[in-house]
């Protein structure tokens, strides 16, 4: 058996969810409502308990009617279970027909829901019992008819709880439950189509065809992401073709030895990342290109962090071997540093010499793509309805919202009604990657497809229903929900509240992003937090960097639920603006014992009450000025919030703390000021600081207490 809600075991027990939510109580099980999950072994738990008391007492007492379990004022009268509905189905054996007898107790006029049925004696119960079976809502119509009444007779009802409804009106399922119980029927709620549609099924083996690999090229800056890309589906265009076709979307396929490779073509792993932020994995594998005359540089660096935080395997292609000074073994080696030890050199990465200028080992680096996404077992099954990822999409002035999609499995096709994200559609045009209409698109096929009603957003999924309404449905359904989510949101990780979640059992690692402006500091953070990992949580540095804290160690944060450190380090105003959008946590410290003690601390759950920092603004140094016995005075101008006169400030040079102090002087024309707003030009001195250079920001801001609430 497997989970149960509360009001399908109350169902199955015929007893009211009510009964068996204060019975579960009892037990000592944690349920919310009669909507709520058991776990298969709860149930049975319950169940053995709900036998025993039966035998015990229940039986012997006389069984009054139940009250209503959802109106709580209504009742007085001692509780039990309900009829037995075997019984109650023998006395009605003949006797199908008498509702009017039943109305009669349900009572009429003010006292309706008060005193119903509860004096009710058992053998005058002459009424079948209605069954009403609800998906995720159901209209008040078609309620009544499921209950055998009136429309208004269910309205009324509805009146009498203090509920307004039209005939149309759709009901949720919480208002059915109360409804039907007052009409003495029960409930069963089916899985939403929602539901249906969209649980992963089970594939079997036999369905399972092999699909092309997924891939995304990333590296370091001019290092030849884009001339590889360019190569690569130069080298497959076919001589008939060659001049006259134009990439139309962001991912294209290439042939290898007969076998397809699907390239997405925003190279980088801030795209890679940003996808991943949104829930979306579509990459098989990344290419990591290296510049053999230049090696492994600071972005190479995070695209090795930001692919293995993904667990994506990753083949690194040594680009530029066509230039005099190209060593390849010394990049080799700058890359065990990273764990990625070359095959010769006995480890298990793949390494290709490349030439994206002249296509020398290309035709290798495909292969490796191909043998690495055999070994990957790369399947899925195309007889089935379509599902997959929005890879970008736009408004197109002419055709409306333009969506590049890849199938991840099924197969599409033209005249498919489609969910997609929050919005739908149906199939009007298929285009392949090549601007060419297509009919069909099978596993890890790139398309562009128009007739959607509204423009996705990259990274959201899509999948294929079976008609409109239903499409229709869900798109709204998920509308509503992610406008909740948002309000709710509770995804995201933060020191915080670390302590809770670790006991709630939902997380079990502490992911880490780590920025500071020396390697040494690095070097020591790692050590000590490594050693803070214990039986219930493992502290996981994702990633680490010597620098400010940019968007996408913001991205990378969010994708892999994890906080930032920084260490003399700040974020910029990007990385701010998308973390508080992202709801990531960035703690920022100047020593690194004050970190590990705050790490220590959120993780055995006594995490002071924190001092928290308050930003007030900042003002970009314009001009410097030496003033003979005052020392360096800074003509700044202030680009956001305002400088107060009190405010503890730090100036922070390509988002690296230089100084962390107090102001000397504020002066707009000469006279001291108490505070400078945004728009202003000012002077700043800092106290026992004469290093101002021109284009620091002095980031002015105060410390603010706020209780934990753990
Ligand atoms: N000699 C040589 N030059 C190359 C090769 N690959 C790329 N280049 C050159 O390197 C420069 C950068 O190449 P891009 O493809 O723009 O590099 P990228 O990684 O896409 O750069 P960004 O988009 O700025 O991150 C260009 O001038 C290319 O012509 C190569 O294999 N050999």
């Amino acid at each position: 058996m497997s989970k149960i809600r509360v009001h399908e075991l109350a169902k199955e027990l015929e007893v009211s969810s009510k009964d068996l939510l204060a019975k579960i109580e009892d037990i000592g099980i944690n349920v919310k409502n009669h909507m709520s999950t058991l776990p298969a072994n709860e149930a049975e738990r319950i169940k053995e308990s709900m036998k025993k008391t039966e035998n015990n007492d229940i039986t012997k007492s006389v069984k009054p009617e139940t009250d209503n379990e959802a109106i709580p004022k209504v009742k007085s009268e001692p509780q039990g279970f309900k009829e037995n509905k075997g019984n109650f189905n023998k006395n009605n054996k003949n006797n199908n027909n008498n509702r009017n007898n039943k109305n009669k107790f349900m009572g009429k006029g003010k006292n309706k829901g008060k005193h119903k049925h509860i004096s009710q004696p058992k053998e005058v119960m002459p009424e079948v019992k209605r069954h009403v079976v609800i998906e995720e809502s159901i209209s008040v119509q078609d309620l009544a008819h499921q209950l055998g009444k009136k429309a208004t007779e269910v309205i009324k009802k509805l009146m009498v709880l203090g509920y307004m409804a039209t005939i149309n009106q759709e009901l949720d399922i919480e208002t059915v439950m109360i409804i039907a119980e007052e009409f003495g029927a029960t409930v069963e709620v089916k899985t939403s189509k929602e539901d249906e549609l969209f649980a992963e099924i089970e594939e079997s083996p036999e369905n399972l065809q092999n699909r092309p690999p997924v891939v995304t090229i990333m590296g370091h800056v001019d290092h030849g992401k884009t001339s590889l890309l360019d190569k690569i589906r130069e080298a497959n265009v076919t001589a008939t073709e060659a001049g006259g076709i134009t990439q139309h979307i962001g991912a294209y396929q290439v042939e290898s030895n007969g076998q397809k490779i699907t390239f997405l073509d925003t190279p980088g792993h801030e795209a890679f990342t940003a996808m991943r932020a949104r829930g979306a994995e579509v990459t098989d594998i990344a290419i990591l290109v290296v510049a053999a005359d230049d090696g492994v540089m600071p972005q190479t660096v995070e695209a090795i962090h930001h692919a293995k935080a993904a667990e994506v395997p990753i083949i690194i292609a040594i680009n530029k071997m066509d230039k005099p000074d190209s060593n390849a073994d010394r990049i080799k080696q700058e890359l065990t540093e990273y764990n990625l030890i070359s095959e010769e050199w006995g480890g298990d990465t793949i390494m290709v010499p490349v030439s994206a200028l002249t296509g020398d080992g290309i035709g290798t680096l495909l292969e490796m793509i191909l043998l690495v996404s055999e070994v990957q077992e790369l399947k899925a099954n195309p007889d089935r309805n379509a599902r997959g990822i929005v890879i970008e999409a736009e408004l197109d002035k002419g055709r409306g919202p333009v969506a590049t999609l890849l199938v991840q499995s099924g197969t599409m096709k033209i005249g498919d009604f489609l969910v997609v994200g929050t919005t739908q559609g149906r199939i009007r045009a298929m285009l392949d990657y090549k601007g060419r209409n297509i009919k069909t698109a099978g596993p890890s096929a790139p398309v562009e497809i128009l007739g959607l009603s509204d423009v996705p957003s990259a990274g959201d999924d899509f999948i294929v229903a079976d008609n409109e309404k239903l499409a229709k449905q869900v798109a709204e359904r998920r509308q509503n929900e992610r406008h909740h989510k948002e309000i709710t949101s509770r995804n995201k990780i933060s020191l915080d509240d670390i302590f809770a979640r670790i006991k709630d059992g939902e997380i079990k690692d502490l992911n880490i992003v780590l920025k500071a402006d020396v390697q040494g500091t690095i070097e020591a953070l790692k050590q000590s937090l490594d050693k803070l990992s214990n039986d219930e949580v493992r502290v996981n540095i994702i990633h680490a960097g010597v620098g400010g804290i940019k968007e996408t160690d913001v991205m990378l944060s969010s994708a892999s639920h994890a906080i930032i450190l920084g260490f003399n380090v700040r974020p910029d105003n990007n990385a701010k603006k998308v973390a508080e959008k992202e709801d990531v946590d960035i703690r920022t410290y100047r020593v690194i014992y004050d970190a590990i003690e705050d790490v220590k601390a959120a993780l055995s759950g006594l995490l002071s009450p924190e001092i928290k920092e308050v930003d007030l603004g900042q003002a970009e140094v314009r001009q410097t000025f030496k003033v003979p016995k005052v020392g360096t005075v800074a003509g700044c101008y202030v680009i956001e919030g305002k400088i107060l006169r009190s405010a503890k400030v730090r100036v922070v040079r390509d988002g690296v703390v230089m100084h962390d102090g107090n102001l000397d002087s504020l002066r707009r024309f000469k006279e001291d000021a108490k505070e400078v707003a945004t728009g202003y030009e000012c002077g700043i001195g800092i106290e026992r600081y004469n290093d101002l250079k021109e284009g620091d920001i002095i980031e002015a801001y105060t410390f603010k207490e706020i209780k934990r609430e753990l």
